[in-house]
């Protein structure tokens, strides 16, 4: 293929998550969640912003598709809110709540649109949050159920489902530095939810085959970074391994090697009461996947700090420049990330199930939205891409984040990451010049200028 060009059949899609873009949280009988326990606490999200409305797409994924379509896109990676299935966790299925994801898949499959299903996106039932949640080992087997009933009612209609989005960050952010939902400091909770994050992936994964003639393909979305050393020092070498061994090898080690990485067990065993990881378990946990899912954004820059409690190592900045999130634009981070996967871990197909980068878009007299930077930043990340699939590594589609800018979690709607701006007052989606390059690039199946 031609510089930054694609094989026939790349699959070009977008991604948004339930809590950041549906609103509607009290309608069809939804239950709640720990987003929205967490977002509607005071002091927890900039300015206090909630998923209550976001973007109200509940009420208009019509038009959402519609713009999917004009766009050009093969595939949208969605997320199911748990607490619309089942507004307890468990038992009695809620069926206003399947009913809004049978119309998106009958809206998308008009549009010649795959659906990529994300089954948990952060948005835990707060009912399972109350007895427990994800530190408490029955919420494994509780996502299974979920997991399990959605197979049977939808597996005909969906060819790709992804287990759980990034249990690095549910992980760490909800259950350690509390930036997330629950909201929780506690080290040893944080990996005990790591433990059954991966369990209940496993149980999904086993139902999923169990179902016999199942049409789709499972997998599971990680959020991984390529860390490197402030300096070749020992030290910072030494650090960089250690914030490597926990942001990537404390998962894709129990998936693809059955096991967590010795060197870390020992590292944390020494602070922290680790969980109990039986044989069964990672028999489980490391059963085969069908693809796995990356969502790359920016490399990590350390050195040693003997002061930092968990990982003796200081966050640094790269020298790049940078999103409005403060990460380094790193593009090769992409290559790498994506090359060291094939090489060390899985032959498995790959998908980049999110890249993306906020900025400040503001909308121009003339009505349109010039976001240079982020068609500089998806370019050069899909040239990389492009080069790293010619290399032989089976990365099989790209999923944009995102479609369009919606609620960022902590930062409320402070930042972004869409390439449709959402006018959040009139609820107006204008397409920034990102949506018209991104456009350009499905149809040329390649990089454009
Ligand atoms: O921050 C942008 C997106 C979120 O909106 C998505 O929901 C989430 O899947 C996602 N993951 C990452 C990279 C990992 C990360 C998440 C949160 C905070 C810092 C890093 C970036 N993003």
């Amino acid at each position: 293929m031609a510089e930054g060009g694609f094989p026939p059949g790349f699959l070009w899609g977008a991604a948004t998550a339930a809590y950041q873009i549906e609103g509607a949280v009290d309608e069809g009988g939804r239950g709640e969640s720990i987003w929205d326990r967490f977002s509607h606490t005071p002091g927890k999200t900039r300015d206090g912003d909630t998923g209550d409305v976001a973007c109200d797409h509940y009420h208009r994924y019509r038009d959402d598709v519609r713009i999917m379509r004009e766009l050009g896109l093969a595939a949208y990676r969605f997320s199911v809110a748990w607490p619309r299935i089942f507004p307890e966790g468990r038992g009695r299925p809620n069926p206003d709540g399947v009913a809004f994801y049978e119309r998106l898949l009958d809206e998308l499959e008009k549009a010649g649109i795959q659906p990529v299903v994300t089954l948990y996106h952060w948005d835990l039932p707060q009912a399972l949050q109350d007895r427990g949640g994800w530190p408490h080992r029955d919420t494994a087997y509780r996502f299974a159920d979920y997991a399990a009933w959605m197979f049977e009612r939808l597996g005909d209609r969906v060819p790709y489902w992804i287990t759980h989005n990034e249990p690095f960050v549910v992980s760490i952010l909800g259950h350690v530095t509390g930036e997330h939902a629950p909201g929780l400091n506690d080290p040893a909770a944080g990996f005990r939810t790591a433990h059954h994050l991966l369990l209940s992936h496993g149980l999904a994964v086993q139902a999923f085959r169990e179902g016999g003639r199942r049409k789709g393909r499972i997998g599971i979305t990680l959020n991984l970074s390529p860390v490197h050393p402030a300096s070749g020092s020992p030290e910072d070498e030494a650090a960089a391994r250690r914030v490597d061994g926990l942001i990537n090898r404390w998962f894709l080690d129990p998936l693809f090697r059955g096991a967590y990485p010795e060197d870390m067990v020992e590292h944390f065993g020494r602070l922290i009461p680790l969980p109990e990881a039986s044989e069964d378990d990672m028999r489980l946990i490391s059963q085969d996947v069908d693809f796995l899912g990356v969502n790359y954004y920016s490399r990590q820059v350390v050195r040693h700090d003997p002061g930092e409690l968990f990982l003796q190592m200081r966050q640094i900045d790269g020298p790049g420049p940078k999103t409005e999130m403060g990460w380094e634009v790193y593009p090769a981070g992409l290559g790498e990330i994506l090359r060291r996967l094939h090489e060390a871990y899985t032959k498995a197909p790959l998908f980049v199930t999110e890249n993306g980068a906020a900025y400040p878009d503001t909308v121009s007299p003339d009505g349109a939205v010039h976001d240079p930077d982020r068609i500089a930043y998806l370019r050069d990340h899909l040239l990389e891409l492009s080069r790293v699939i010619a290399g032989g590594v089976p990365v099989q589609g790209y999923f944009l984040w995102s479609l369009m800018d919606n609620f960022e979690w902590a930062h409320g709607y402070s930042k972004r990451f869409g390439i449709l701006y959402v006018d959040y007052p009139t609820q107006r989606r204008i397409w920034k010049d990102s949506a018209y390059w991104y456009r350009r690039v499905i149809e040329a199946n390649a990089v454009v200028e």
